[in-house]
């Protein structure tokens, strides 16, 4: 496992809401970041049907671009009754014409649980791969879940994407109504950037 010994890491992220979520994350860590937008690059296209190969790709297009190590964060929803579905392909639910309209995908989700008359709990899991990549091409990557289950109608205000519908195992608080603080202590991303700190940081 190799560690993080610079001082300088690119986000290679375009989702505000996980730049926000990661940069927390880091803070302690006196790393200065930047995001990839900072750095004038594009979006990869995301071919890979994994979260891990999406992760990837986004890491080491960063790193090969900028010269400097890159951390990339893919990241859904998988629902059990729905064969795991949206999954890889969260964000692509989402996609209009008009740019994302997540309240859309969520009633989308809702809707397609109805219509197969899913049993209550409508068990799911967010998952987070984050993956940190060098310029030479070397990377480590780490996966995170954290288990719960849909729920409707949609509840709160915080968080982004999905979070309004998604209430993990033992709280009675969507993503969307927790203060994130509380997200913070038991979410996807911070099970995987644990990870990534006990490998590379540690
Ligand atoms: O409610 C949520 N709470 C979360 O904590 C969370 N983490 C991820 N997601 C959603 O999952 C998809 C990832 O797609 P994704 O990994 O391709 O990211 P993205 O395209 O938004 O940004 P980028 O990092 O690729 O630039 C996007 O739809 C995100 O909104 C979340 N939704
Ligand atoms: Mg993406």
């Amino acid at each position: 496992m190799r560690k993080f010994t610079g001082d300088k890491l690119i986000l290679a992220s375009h989702n505000a809401g996980k730049l926000r979520e990661i940069s927390e994350l880091l803070a302690p860590f006196g790393i200065t970041i930047s995001s990839a937008a900072e750095h004038g690059l594009e979006e990869p296209d995301e071919t890979e049907d994994t979260f891990a190969g999406n992760a990837r790709l986004k890491a080491h297009f960063a790193a090969q671009a900028t010269g400097l190590p890159a951390l990339s964060d893919d990241s859904g929803i998988t629902v059990e009754a729905l064969d795991g579905a949206p999954g890889v392909y969260t964000a692509d639910w989402a996609e209009t014409p008009n740019g994302r309209d997540f309240p859309m995908a969520m009633e989308k989700v809702w809707t397609l649980l109805e219509a197969k008359r899913a049993l209550l709990p409508r068990n799911a899991a967010f998952h987070c791969t984050l993956c940190l990549a060098w310029p030479d091409g070397h990377d480590e990557v780490f996966e995170g879940r954290v288990d719960g289950q849909v729920v409707w109608p949609m509840r709160g205000q915080n968080g982004f994407g999905f979070d309004p519908v998604f209430l993990p195992n033992g709280e009675v608080e969507t993503f969307g109504e927790m203060d994130p603080a509380r997200k913070h202590r038991m979410s996807h991303r911070t099970d995987a950037f644990t990870k990534l700190v006990q490998g590379c940081f540690g």
